[in-house]
């Protein structure tokens, strides 16, 4: 379903008050809330907003924060999607290191996603559910987590979490590959800005092509899915 918001700042704010909503429900029923954040540069605005403004409305305690994906640096480099979430959100809310699963970048990229890929299946083991919360941005190149076009990643068959190499930027990242992220309860896309206008009409109306838009595999089985966009993002859409 799209939602589409005057400005970023509206979007920002619909999107902080449906996570409310989501890990509320979530804490009512299981009494934990999973969640897999975003990385790159959209999703800052929406942590710190988190962190501010709804602060007091949600048992922080007992939300479980995993990452949809991790460039290949350490965790206290600029690039890290860990240390733009600790800033942003972690610290300011004081998150204990248990609900917090960053991935270890410290080993070689293969072994840092079988890493992870255990740590989640560990975690999801005794519900046997995936997350309650998957967050997403898309790339201006169709991209989403670190599905990128043209890798082989994009072939996954089997849920799980993969390293990814970037040829032209010659470093690797590690992300959820599609078919985990489809197995989530609830998928949200956050999207704003006219760059980004082009992607999202060629991932939400053009044809089928998962090669050159990688975000056109995100597909929930059984899940919802959520695109907040801008009024700028969405200006290509025909149907909105
Ligand atoms: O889902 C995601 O999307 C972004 C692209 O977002 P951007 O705001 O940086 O353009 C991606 O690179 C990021 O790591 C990921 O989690």
């Amino acid at each position: 379903m799209l939602n589409v918001f005057n400005t970023a700042d509206d979007v920002l704010t619909a999107l902080a008050e449906y996570f409310v909503i989501l890990a509320n429900e979530a804490i009512k029923k299981n009494k934990k809330f999973s969640v897999a954040l975003s990385g790159g540069s959209s999703p800052k605005k929406l942590y710190e907003l988190l962190a501010t403004s709804y602060h007091d409305q949600v048992e922080w305690e007992k939300v479980y924060f995993f990452f949809g994906d991790e460039r290949n640096v350490p965790q206290d480099h600029p690039d890290s999607n860990y240390l733009m979430a600790k800033k942003a959100l972690f610290a300011p809310l004081m998150i204990e290191p248990a609900n917090i699963f960053p991935v270890d970048t410290s080993l070689e990229p293969k072994e840092a996603a079988k890493k992870y890929q255990e740590e989640i299946e560990e975690f999801f083991d005794e519900d046997e559910q995936s997350f309650d919360l998957i967050l997403l941005g898309l790339g201006d190149n169709s991209h989403t987590a670190s599905l990128f076009p043209h890798t082989p990643v994009l072939h996954d068959r089997v849920p799980g979490v993969s390293e990814v190499f970037l040829q032209d930027q010659q470093v690797y990242r590690i992300t959820l590959n599609a078919p985990l992220i489809n197995e989530a309860q609830n998928i949200a896309f956050l999207v704003y800005g006219e760059g980004k206008a082009i992607a999202v009409h060629h991932v939400i109306e053009d044809d089928e092509d998962i090669e050159e838009y990688p975000a056109q595999l995100i597909e929930p089985i059984v899940g919802d899915i959520q695109w907040f966009l801008d009024e700028a993002a969405a200006s290509l859409l025909r149907h909105k």
